[in-house]
């Protein structure tokens, strides 16, 4: 009798047999509900064999095979089957987290059919930069898998480079996948592709969807009507019958790591998929990546460059770095920056002031007794937030009213130390009683509609001052924006993580490249204890290159990556010495020294060394070699599940780290 093999969603390296009579190899790909456990679930059928491993009176007979769409391709299998092996998690899961939660349901939600969205049709298209030219004839959109990073500064028109593209794939019949990190973010980008293209299916695929709306656009996208999906990270697995191109921009941001469950990169996962299918593939980014860089400059990438602003009247901006040692300052605020914001208000121009830190201030503190507000259930302090008076855990949510007293001592005369973007927005407010301030990060905009009424409020021109954080810097056009001032900078300079410089030195860049964007010339002021450092050198100069190219050497000298790979293994448990006990166990493990290229080191506890109650260690593993690394990796899973461990233990294995 014919053997259904099932891929379920579960931490388990093996897929499951079931009976089924009447099914055939062409269902290989189609959804089925088996029973698992007291009951049921839905599955990939991955294969029907004639004989299973078990013998056939053991298997449970599947249930009904699901018909509503087409087999998922060998396509998807193999990128999955990538995944898989390559960030050592379960087939199935990664599988199942491709697919849209209703699909996955036992008990399928009803459909209903999408509205049409409305568009305006663009306008006159641009004429070409030459250099826009070049990069454009550079991706040969029906000549196999090539991989391009186009390098191109803020505003360069690297955006106009991908809808050209876009045109010439959809010419050919091809569909295009075009990832970006933070879809909310970017609405604008959205719109643009609409009206570009108002004759094509066009949708988006992301987590803020709802969950029939985001079912709808997979089955479209699936089924080939949609001809541009426009995702964030997890859209990389949809199955595309006639996917022509990739793109990836703002490619060195952080958010295409997935930093739970599978944690994988879709950046990287998008070059994997390019090459099985033949495809081209553009990295787009004004800060590449240092890993696309290393590339690029090896020869593993092509290098496109845009050097200048695509509008011939916008010019990069000014920067000027302020050293706050010489400056008497004002809630953090600097005079230069004062009379700069000064003058932009005389002149009716916007300025932005960027913080990358939002609340009132990162924590409530007693001068008497040393009291310090902190989560009880994290390595973490409370920050304080006035604008709803609540004191918050940043990393697990915890949150508290705000003690009249010191919890400890009594006293009364408790004080917030540091400051956010809540209190910095109260003091310029307090300075410049007549501007319209307005306040933009995660506490003020919640969900896209917010988010969407904000940037019309900015674009229609009613804020003077914007205080906020990243959410401001990425991929904005504010033809009135000419001054950005940049506080609290210095922190990410000297930080343990050698990676804190080259995310530092991307954020200051994306959110310089905010200012001087039309007409108006920009300026940038950023404040800084320490104006001799390099990184703002570079900076003053946009020089990425020179950037790149001195923290690369670095690594290199140092064995960092991208001159060496890295995968860890994180252990969580109530107490921290049971966490450790088992990473001790795992670097015993024979495997560890069968792999002489591959180095251990020795446990210790993470950065975050408790969070949300659980005490969290880690142990990395290196190589030179990442095919030594990779034929390690599995060796050492499979001997790591057979440790014995409490119940409340838990591990996981994560490749290419970001965060160590
Ligand atoms: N060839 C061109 N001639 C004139 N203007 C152009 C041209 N190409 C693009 N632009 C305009 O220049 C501005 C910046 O272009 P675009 O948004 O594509 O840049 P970008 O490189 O994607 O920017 P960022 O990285 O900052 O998001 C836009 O207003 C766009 O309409
Ligand atoms: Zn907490």
């Amino acid at each position: 009798m014919p053997v259904l093999r099932v891929a379920l969603d579960l931490p388990l390296h093996r897929l499951f047999e079931y009976r089924a009579e009447a099914a055939s190899t062409a269902d290989v790909g189609l959804r089925v509900r088996v029973p698992f456990g007291r009951g049921e679930r839905i599955g990939v059928i991955v294969a029907v064999v004639d004989q299973g491993d078990w013998p056939d009176a053991q298997l449970k007979p599947a249930g009904e095979i699901l018909r509503d769409h087409a087999p998922l391709p060998d396509d998807f299998f193999a990128l999955c089957e990538f995944a898989s092996n390559y960030y050592q998690a379960p087939f199935g899961e990664v599988v199942l987290q491709a697919l849209p939660a209703g699909m996955k349901r036992v008990d399928p939600p009803t459909r209903r059919a999408g509205r049409a969205v409305k568009v305006r049709p663009a306008g006159v298209l641009p004429e070409l930069t030459a250099e826009q030219t070049v990069a454009i004839d550079s991706v040969a959109v029906d000549g196999g898998f090539s991989a391009q990073l186009l390098f191109g500064v803020t505003g360069s028109g690297k955006t106009e480079v991908y809808l050209r593209l876009v045109e010439r794939t959809l010419a050919l019949g091809g569909q295009v996948l075009l990832l970006v990190p933070e879809i909310n973010l970017t609405p604008q980008l959205e719109e643009r592709v609409r009206s570009r293209f108002p004759e094509r299916t066009v949708v988006s695929l992301h987590s803020e969807l709802a969950e029939a709306a985001r079912e709808r656009n997979w089955r479209s996208a699936f089924a080939g009507e949609a001809e541009i999906i426009l995702g964030t990270r997890l859209s990389i697995f949809t199955p595309l019958p006639r996917l022509g191109l990739i793109i990836v921009d703002e490619e060195h941001d952080a958010s295409f790591k997935q930093q739970d469950g599978m944690r994988y990169s879709a950046r990287d996962v998008a070059v994997v998929r390019a090459r099985q299918l033949s495809i081209p593939i553009l990295l787009g980014s004004a800060t590449p990546s240092l890993e696309s860089w290393a590339n690029a400059q090896g020869g593993r990438y092509g290098l496109q460059t845009l050097k200048e602003r695509a509008n011939p009247e916008a010019q990069l901006p000014t920067v000027h770095i302020i050293d706050t040692r010489r400056a008497t300052l004002r809630e953090g605020v600097s005079p230069p920056l004062v009379a700069a914001i000064r003058e932009r208000l005389a002149r009716e121009e916007q300025s932005l002031v960027f913080l990358n830190r939002r609340g009132y201030a990162p924590v409530l503190a007693c001068p008497a007794c040393g009291w310090v507000s902190q989560c009880q259930r994290c390595a973490a302090n409370l920050v304080l937030h006035l604008a709803d008076r609540r004191l918050r855990c940043h990393h697990c949510g915890f949150e508290n009213g705000i003690p009249k007293a010191c919890p400890t001592c009594g006293n009364q005369d408790i004080h917030p130390y540091g400051r956010g973007t809540q209190r910095v927005e109260e003091w310029l407010q307090a300075e410049f009683p007549e501007a319209r301030i307005l306040r933009v990060d995660r506490d003020s905009v919640k969900s896209r509609k917010q988010w969407e009424s904000m940037l019309e409020r900015i674009h229609g021109g009613e804020a003077d001052i914007l205080v906020g954080t990243q959410m401001l810097a990425k991929g904005h056009d504010f033809p009135k924006l000419t001054l950005v001032g940049v506080l609290g900078a210095d922190a990410a300079l000297y930080a343990a993580d050698w990676r804190a410089p080259e995310r530092l030195f991307a954020q200051l860049m994306q959110v310089a490249g905010r200012a001087g964007r039309a007409e108006l010339k920009g300026e940038v002021l950023v404040q800084t204890q320490y104006p001799d450092h390099p990184l703002f050198a570079a900076l003053a100069s946009h020089d990425y290159t020179g950037f790149a190219a001195a923290q690369l050497k670095e690594r290199e000298q140092a064995g960092f990556p991208p001159y060496a790979f890295q995968a860890i293994l994180r252990a969580e448990a109530p107490a921290m010495a049971e966490a450790v006990a088992f990473l001790d166990q795992a670097l015993a493990l024979p495997a560890v020294k069968e792999h002489e290229q591959v180095m251990l080191y020795d446990p210790v506890p993470m950065k975050m060394a408790r969070l949300a109650n659980l005490e969290r260690a880690q142990l990395l593993a290196e190589s030179y070699s990442r095919p030594a690394l990779q034929a390690f990796l599995p060796r050492w899973r499979e001997a790591i599940a057979g440790l014995k461990a409490s119940s409340k233990l838990r591990w996981h294995i994560e490749v290419d780290p970001l965060e160590l």
